[in-house]
Parts: structure tokens; sequence; C-alpha cells
């Protein structure tokens, strides 16, 4: 299989004063192949959605290079669709609206952007929601709205950084299900945050688990999951059982990591005051 995405040798510093910087990302090397679901797990603040933001062309890396199809990533383009934890539509228009809105800067002719706005929204399973407004919609349904609007540019990769986050549990299960049927239909390549260790490796091809401070691959997990159809209990299959283990494991050893420096931290803080008081 070919590689979509390659990033290597990728860092990221931020500079948070004149004399200060942190370090974000450091030495990334991660290949995406074409159409894969490649999840990125890891502890709160260890650069996801910094990795994600380079990915799209928001950001730029310090060092380091991303090549989308060989060629660099210089910017936010089309050809890669993002969604975010918060659905980001606009509230004035309609569910047709949002998705037609960026196709007509695109100057797609209406007829045919009412055809792309209905398939992509049935594809999604919101038809007969064409004309709600977001305000009239569920948490669940205005993500599918997102998902559509994501689609209908037919980007050749979906960067989604938690988009199932804010959702309850039954709706977080249903879109599940639903965007790897999407994915099975539309075959796009996937790059997929989250913090759910479940979501990762019910999703995920293989699954990028990340250390904490300065964010690094540590692992990339196989998911050799071979169905994921609704209809089985994918989550009893002992090969999930195992893979989740695994995932967990390596999670874990991280989110402990990160509390040890918190911890370390604030111990230098509380001494660095003291001595500031009694010097
Ligand atoms: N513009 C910025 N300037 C300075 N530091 C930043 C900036 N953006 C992010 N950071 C820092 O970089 C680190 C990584 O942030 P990022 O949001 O990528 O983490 P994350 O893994 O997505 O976190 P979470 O899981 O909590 O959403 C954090 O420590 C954050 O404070």
């Amino acid at each position: 299989m070919s590689v979509k995405i390659r990033i290597s040798q990728v860092n990221k510093v931020f500079q948070v004063n004149r004399t200060e910087s942190f370090t974000a990302l450091q030495d990334i090397h991660l290949e995406v192949r074409t159409g894969e679901f490649m999840v990125l797990v890891g502890p709160s603040g260890c650069g996801k959605s910094t990795l994600l933001d380079l990915l799209g062309g928001l950001t730029k890396p310090t060092s380091g290079e991303i090549l989308l199809d060989g060629r660099p990533i210089t910017g936010p383009a089309l050809d890669r669709g993002i969604v975010f934890q918060q659905y980001a539509l606009f509230p004035w228009k309609t569910a047709k609206g949002n998705i037609e809105f960026g196709l007509e800067a695109k100057g797609v002719p209406k007829k045919e952007r009412e055809e792309i706005a209905r398939t992509y929204l049935s594809l999604v399973g919101l038809t007969g929601f064409e004309d709600r407004y977001p305000h009239e919609l569920s948490g669940g349904m205005k993500q599918r709205v997102a998902i559509a609007r994501s689609l209908a540019y037919d980007p050749e990769v979906l960067l989604m950084d938690e988009p199932f986050a804010a959702l309850d549990a039954q709706t977080r299960e249903t879109l599940q299900t639903e965007l790897l049927r999407i994915w099975e239909q539309t075959g796009k390549t996937i790059v997929f945050i989250t913090h759910g260790i479940d979501e990762a490796v019910y999703l995920g091809q293989r699954v990028a688990v990340m250390t904490s401070r300065p964010g690094r691959i540590k692992q990339v997990v196989d998911i050799p999951l071979a169905s994921r159809s609704s209809e089985e209990d994918l989550r009893s299959d002992p090969e999930f059982i195992r893979t989740r283990h695994e995932v967990w494991s390596l999670l874990r050893e991280e989110v402990l990591r990160a509390q040890e420096y918190e911890k370390n931290k604030a111990r230098i803080g509380q001494k660095a005051k003291g001595v500031a008081l009694h010097g």
C-alpha cells in the first residue's frame, strides 16, 4: 500500500516568552498509508492537536518535513478536511446551507451544490433534515453535518480532532459505527485523535501512542481485527481485549510519567517560593 502522509523528524517548538520556549513535539516519524484509518492517542497535552494542526497546514513545523503524496504541506487546502470537537457550523445557515457554503466558494454551480449536499447528508443519515438550522439539531446531528461538510469537498484525507468527545455515550457509539461505514464506502485516509482507548481500538487499523512532554511517537500498535461490522460484539472479541490492553498499558506509563512531572514541577515551585519567602 502506498504512503499518503509521511512525517519525518518533525519538531514543534513554541516560544512561550522572550527567553522561554516549549518543545511540544520532538522527532516525530510516522507514515500513514493511503486509505488507512490511523488513530493517535496520548496523555492530555502531549501534542496530538499540535500534530493535527501541522497536518492541516494550520501551523508549520519548527523543523522536519511533512509530505502529502510526496509533496510538502504548505498550508490548508481542500485535499484535507478537518473535523473538530466543536461543530463549528454557521448558526444562520441550514444543514444544507452549511454544506453548500464551501462548495459555493469553490465555484460549484447551484444545482450541483444542492445535489452534493443531499448526497452527503444522506451518507451521514440526515435525509429529511436538510432545512434544519443548527439550533434545531442535536449534538450528534450537528457533528454529522460537520462530517458531511468535510466530505462534500471530496478531500483525500480526513483529519478528526476528538470529533465525538462532546457527545453522549450512545450517540458516540452510533457515530463511530457510521464513520467506519463511511470510511469503507469512500476509501478516505483518516487521521483521528481521541482520548478513548476503546474508541481508538474500535476505529483504528493502527493506533499511534504518543509520549508525554515532549510528544513523541512511543509505539504504533496494529489492530488486527478482521471485521468491524456493527452486528458483531467486537468489544468482547479476544483480539479486541488483547490490543485494548496493550494500548492501555502503553498509555498508562505515559499518564503516570505526566503526573510525576506535574508533581515535581509543583514541588520545585513550592521550594522556590520558600526560598523567596525566607531568602
Ligand atoms: N500556541 C501555543 N503556544 C504555546 N504552547 C502551546 C501552544 N499550543 C499548544 N501549546 C502547548 O503544547 C502542548 C501540546 O498541546 P496540544 O493541544 O497539542 O495537546 P493535546 O495532546 O492535543 O492535548 P489534549 O489531549 O488535552 O487536547 C501543551 O502543553 C500546550 O500547552
